[in-house]
């Protein structure tokens, strides 16, 4: 491919060296797939059309104006909303840039004595912006979507950075750090849990954590309201029962499944998740919130009138039990045989924490006896489940893809906070959230 020549915008040196990737799920995957940019290209070749104002666009503004800078002028309208144009101006974005020699000297200079930043994952353009944007970090970026960062290019990449803003399915271990070296300041995850991180090794290192609890509070718990529901009411059988010939006569008893109203919903792990969850339950008319802890924790438990009962007890009386609990060697496992025995035969268990906490083996054993009525997991051990494990045998066990947090909003906040957090960790100030190790 000939390389483009771009007309710069004044300020452009300062991010000449940051890889700018359009990342691309903004992109069109499939064609029932509407993303905010396609629904923008569509409004903006619509508007073309018909002289109206075109809308802001959800590509964040630098890569918006080097985009329009960029020779994509010349590009045929056609192309230029195209898919074949995106994908054209992702690789232009994340190319180094051609630019006159002098200014490529001095900002060359300029842009090698920031510090060094890693990102071992795309993460949504928000967070890019902010990066870019600070001229205060230079950074390399494991520049794909869907395929994690392999570990041996992890250790490679580290080598000598500055910060680190990594996803979940890194671990961050002593390994990594020892590879990563002595600069390393500040890591920041773009997860609220931080059970794939060694807070020891992190702290005896001095570097400092960020992580982004809060900005996805909603989103989870709204997923966990729908996971409830879809499983409690059956939903996945019911529709696979409609699609494929099951929906005979309408009868009196089938595919019948418990409801909210006049239940006990029991939270074990009571947080800023679990009160949000019960905040959305409560307007189903649920009777009454029962937590447990490693201690009671009156005042989140006033917001929602909860009341602290032991682990025997949050078995024994709840109808729904929604596992909101962070992942720890406290934890692991903590939701085995001895707790799903205690539980009644109609009730339904719900995860959307961490798959750790779970014994698998003994939900599929209280799931397939019939000793538990149901289970929703949007998280697993391993992940992904793979797809020959006994739980998708079930009927009465709905398993989401890890997919709680996962609204457009939530996940731009979570890169913008993580982005924010580093910056903050890296000029020695606080950060916006900052795990205390
Ligand atoms: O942020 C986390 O910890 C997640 O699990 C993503 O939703």
């Amino acid at each position: 491919m000939s390389p483009l020549r771009l007309n710069l915008p004044a300020d452009t040196h300062r991010s000449m060296y940051i890889h700018t990737p359009l990342p691309s799920y903004w992109s069109n995957r499939s064609p029932l797939c509407t993303s905010p940019l396609n629904s923008w290209q569509k409004q903006r070749t619509q508007t073309h059309r018909e002289g109206a104002r075109v809308p802001k666009s959800p590509i964040s503004a630098p890569i918006f104006s080097l985009l329009q800078h960029s020779s994509a002028q010349d590009l045929s309208l056609e192309m230029w909303y195209g898919r074949v144009a995106l994908r054209r101006l992702q690789r232009i974005a994340v190319a180094p840039l051609s630019v006159g020699s002098s200014l490529t000297r001095a900002a060359q200079r300029e842009m090698s004595s920031l510090p060094r930043v890693y990102i071992t994952r795309q993460i949504p353009p928000e967070g890019l912006r902010i990066l870019r944007e600070s001229g205060q970090v230079q950074f390399d970026i494991w520049d794909s979507d869907d395929v994690p960062v392999p570990r041996k290019e992890l250790l490679k990449k580290v080598k000598g950075v500055d910060g680190l803003v990594c996803v979940l399915t890194e671990k961050i271990d002593a390994e990594l750090l020892d590879a990563a070296g002595p600069n390393l300041k500040v890591l920041s995850t773009m997860s609220v849990g931080f059970d794939h991180l060694s807070l020891e090794e992190l702290k005896k290192r001095r570097i400092r954590v960020g992580y982004t609890p809060d900005v996805l509070t909603d989103a989870v718990a709204e997923l966990t309201v729908a996971l409830l529901l879809t499983t409690s009411r059956r939903l996945v059988e019911a529709t696979h029962e409609a699609k494929t010939g099951g929906w005979g006569t309408w009868r009196t008893l089938w595919l019948c499944g418990y409801e909210l109203a006049n239940s006990t919903v029991g939270i074990l792990g009571l947080g800023r998740i679990g009160v949000a969850i019960a905040e959305r339950l409560k307007p189903f008319k649920v009777k009454k919130f029962i937590y447990t802890d490693v201690a009671p924790r009156p005042e989140l438990a006033r917001m929602i009138d909860a009341e602290y009962v032991s682990m025997d007890e949050l078995a024994r009386q709840s109808d729904f039990l929604a596992v909101c609990c962070a992942l720890t060697p406290e934890t692991k496992e903590i939701c085995n045989k001895d707790l799903f025995s205690k539980m009644k035969n109609t009730s339904i268990f719900i995860n959307t924490s961490r798959g750790g906490v779970v014994h698998q083996e003994d939900l599929y054993e209280a799931l397939s006896s019939g000793q538990i009525a149901g289970a929703g997991l949007d998280v697993t051990v391993p992940e992904p489940l793979p797809t020959s494990h006994p739980l998708f045998t079930l009927k009465n066990c709905v398993i989401l893809p890890h997919i709680a947090s996962a609204s457009y909003t939530t996940r731009n906040a979570m890169s913008a906070l993580a982005a924010n957090n580093l910056l903050l960790g890296l000029k020695g100030e606080p950060m916006i959230k900052e795990l205390k190790l």
